[in-house]
């Protein structure tokens, strides 16, 4: 029996995102500043003959069918750009919530890639493998080499790893799927309309009230949007901000999960518990963020 390959997929957070117009070819532009949590789905690859995927773990019913899978999905272009590629059968242990902006999907399918490119002895900067990542949807290629980093384009332009200092946080989900395109598609911008937003302020390093600063200047452009979508979102902050000692709540990504920073670790599990308490049947997570 081959031995088989593990990685995580760590939930991706937008911790801002700002929308600066839409293109002709119908995606928007954006300024994003992305980390990744403790968090996530896990991912082996048992190398084999055929490419395969089995799903279990507790969201794996919502995550659609396995032709569908973006797991498979990433595999199947990267094998039509590689000759001879090395496959197998992925397990994937399912427990993010499932269109919930925290990239599930798309962390599911950079890990795969990631695995592919393990078992193949391909560098994570091969073009095919880059390829592959942008054309399985515009949250891969962030996803790729999951560490902080700034998000530009439709998702395509990755910048490099920021040394951030660690974020304790609280994730937040009320166990309602919110569909990414009908949150775009409610801004309501024509192909080709650009917007007049404020810059997008520089990721700040030094410490964390500079980083909580630098991030209470910027914002998450979906939020809005989102919260007419789904009103459970608005609960969900309104029950973050009411938790003891929480610094900032915000939307990640088209939502509906919600996280909130806090000064240390005790602070957001202490969060997660007022929020249990309230609402029992939401998915809840104290983390950590870089
Ligand atoms: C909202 C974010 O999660 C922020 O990181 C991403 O921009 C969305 O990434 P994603 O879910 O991987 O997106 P995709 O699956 O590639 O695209 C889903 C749909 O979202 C819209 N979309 C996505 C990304 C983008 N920059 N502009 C868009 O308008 C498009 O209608 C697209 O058809
Ligand atoms: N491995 C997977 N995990 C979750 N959903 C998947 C997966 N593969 C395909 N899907 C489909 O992708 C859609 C989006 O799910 P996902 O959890 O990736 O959304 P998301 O968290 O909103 O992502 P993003 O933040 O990138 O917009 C779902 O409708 C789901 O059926």
């Amino acid at each position: 029996m081959p031995q088989p390959l593990a990685t995580r997929a760590p939930a991706k957070i937008n911790l801002t995102l700002h929308v600066l117009g839409r293109r002709a070819d119908g995606y928007h532009d954006l300024e994003s500043l992305v980390v990744f949590a403790g968090t996530g789905d896990d991912l082996w690859l048992v190398p084999g003959d055929k490419l395969a995927l089995e799903v279990t773990g507790p969201t794996a019913p919502l995550a659609g069918s396995h032709a569908d899978n973006l797991v498979m999905k990433a595999a199947r272009l990267l094998a039509e750009r590689v000759e001879r590629l090395k496959v197998g059968t992925f397990h994937l242990t399912k427990r993010l919530p499932v269109a919930a902006g925290i990239g599930g999907g798309s962390s599911d399918a950079a890990a795969a890639l990631r695995l592919l490119a393990r078992l193949n002895g391909l560098p994570l900067s091969h073009p095919a493998l880059r390829e592959a990542a942008r054309l399985t949807g515009a949250d891969v290629p962030v996803c790729l080499e999951p560490r902080a980093r700034m998000m530009r384009g439709a998702g395509e332009e990755v910048g490099p790893g920021l040394n951030l200092p660690r974020l304790f946080a609280l994730l937040v989900n009320p166990r309602v799927p919110v569909e990414t395109p009908t949150v775009f598609r409610a801004l309501g911008l024509q192909p080709g309309q650009g917007l007049t937003a404020a810059a997008h302020p520089t990721p700040e390093a030094s410490s964390p009230d500079a980083l909580l600063a630098m991030l209470r200047e910027a914002r998450n452009d979906l939020e809005p949007p989102a919260l007419k979508i789904q009103p459970l979102i608005g609960e969900a902050l309104s029950l973050m901000r009411e938790t003891d000692s929480c610094r900032l709540a915000r939307m990640s990504g088209s939502g509906a999960t919600v996280f909130g920073l806090y000064d240390d670790c005790e602070a957001a599990a202490k969060a997660a518990r007022q929020i249990r308490h309230l609402k029992p049947d939401w998915w809840v997570k104290a983390t950590s963020l870089r």
